[in-house]
């Protein structure tokens, strides 16, 4: 079993695009396949090797390994090589026409209510006519001869598509300055480099049928091919997902603090009716079922992307996100306050309420009840039972009790109303910290 992620190095991932990677990588994981990123490069103008360079460092943050990397601007070689069997077939055909000229045929026939469908002039061309254009300094471009059938397949996904061929004009595949078009690149590559399995988006259904037509032409048996097309996701709004913009892009997520592990969950549980949990890849992989993803077109749902991001993140282990916290922070500071984190960065600010020189909001109106705190303040050694024992303290001396009793002090010690336990961010605070603190509260 080999499979493809095969992306167009021409702007950064998004969410949609990841989609498949993460299903291809799943499904390649859990049958034991092999997988493969192929870099769609045909187009030399939008494609760039920095987007290609993005699209594998992307995929690293994911989680997502594959076995072999290929760029089809490295196999020119061999789409020329196939395109020679299909001339020596008759199932290429060169073509002269301007796109003026196709225009005018386009609008000609639906004036005519005709499907602007090509009209194949150029197969007919006599060897004379073909030299007399090339004599003219013309230079052809070759169109794949369709045949004249409807192609069908079972979709793991999409049950039984049918395309009918008869209406689709057929297909440029190489241009006139010798450039190979991906649809044709694509079926070369899958049939050569072994894949088993197609599994891309739902806006390859009509390319799915033209390219069993030339699998065929090739000589490929097309039966050796199991599709499935994934409904493409849309936006928050029911929009197009474009490489262009970058709003749900894989790097703008990255950079919000969204953590990979949230993100592969997310969209693998995207469109199933399977609620989604925070799972490594590998236990994402021993589950993950094809057959359950609906033909129904989900959408981004960033509520649901950030309540499993907090999943993700309330369930690291100190060792594993170490490096991304300040250097200093401790296993006791991350058991502190991982459950309290929507985002990583957030950590960042209770470090620094922690450890750092924060100003703590002046509160007039309580100024005896934070002298009293301070007055009653524990030496140290400081532990899990020290606010406990503070707080008590304080109770009997002042009366008060729940916020009245805890609030002024969470806002003295913290600048905030809601957060970690104070019982965990105490002992890290520190004495001469907190005494600093209050005094300036009360102040
Ligand atoms: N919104 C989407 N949801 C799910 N899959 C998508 C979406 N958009 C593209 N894909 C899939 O992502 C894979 C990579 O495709 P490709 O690089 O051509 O992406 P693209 O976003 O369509 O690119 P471009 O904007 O450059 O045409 C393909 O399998 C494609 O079907």
């Amino acid at each position: 079993m080999k499979l493809r992620f095969a992306p167009s190095p021409t702007g950064l991932l998004h969410v949609g695009n990841a989609r498949q990677a993460v299903a291809n990588a799943l499904f390649a994981r859990r049958h034991g396949g092999c997988f493969l990123l192929r870099m769609d490069d045909t187009d030399a103008g939008r494609s760039r090797d920095e987007y290609a360079g993005g699209i594998e460092q992307d995929l690293r943050w994911l989680g997502i390994e594959w076995d072999e990397t290929v760029r089809q601007s490295d196999r020119r070689d061999r789409y020329e090589a196939a395109a020679q069997r299909l001339r020596a077939t008759g199932r290429l055909y060169p073509c002269f026409e301007s796109e003026d000229e196709l225009r005018f045929k386009r609008e000609l026939r639906l004036r005519q209510n005709k499907p602007p469908v090509y009209d194949r002039a150029m197969l007919r061309l006599t060897p004379e006519q073909r030299a007399q254009a090339e004599a003219n300094g013309k230079v052809p471009y070759w169109r794949f001869r369709l045949s004249d059938r409807v192609v069908t397949w079972n979709d793991l996904v999409m049950g039984r598509p049918q395309v009918k061929l008869p209406p689709i004009s057929d297909p440029v595949v190489i241009r006139a300055d010798g450039t190979v078009l991906y649809a044709f690149a694509s079926v070369v590559d899958d049939i050569e480099l072994g894949i088993t399995h197609v599994m891309r988006g739902e806006d390859h259904l009509s390319n799915t049928g033209v390219q069993l037509d030339m699998i065929e032409a090739l000589g490929a048996d097309p039966r050796r091919f199991t599709f499935a097309h994934l409904p493409l996701l849309l936006d928050e709004a029911g929009g197009k997902l474009s490489k262009r913009f970058d709003g749900l892009s894989l790097r703008a997520l990255r950079h919000d603090g969204i953590e990979p592990r949230a993100l592969v969950s997310y969209l693998a549980r995207l469109g199933t009716s399977e609620d989604p949990e925070a799972l490594p890849f590998e236990e994402l992989a021993k589950s993950w079922d094809v057959r359950r993803v609906s033909r129904s077109a989900p959408r981004f749902d960033m509520r649901q992307l950030l309540a499993l991001n907090r999943r993700a993140l309330h369930g690291l282990p100190f060792a594993e996100i170490r490096d991304r916290l300040p250097p200093e922070a401790t296993d006791a500071f991350w058991n502190a306050v991982r459950g309290n984190l929507d985002m990583l960065g957030e950590a960042r600010h209770w470090w620094d309420v922690v450890g750092g020189a924060f100003v703590p909001p002046v509160q007039e109106a309580q100024a005896t009840y934070l002298a009293d705190a301070l007055a009653l303040l524990p030496e140290e050694p400081w532990g899990p039972e020290t606010w406990r024992d503070w707080t008590g303290a304080l109770r009997e001396r002042s009366g008060r009790r729940g916020h009245e009793l805890f609030g002024p002090l969470r806002l003295a010690l913290t600048g905030e109303e809601k957060g970690p336990e104070m019982r965990d961010l105490l002992p890290l605070m520190g004495r001469e910290r907190v005494a600093g603190r209050l005094r300036v509260a009360a102040s």
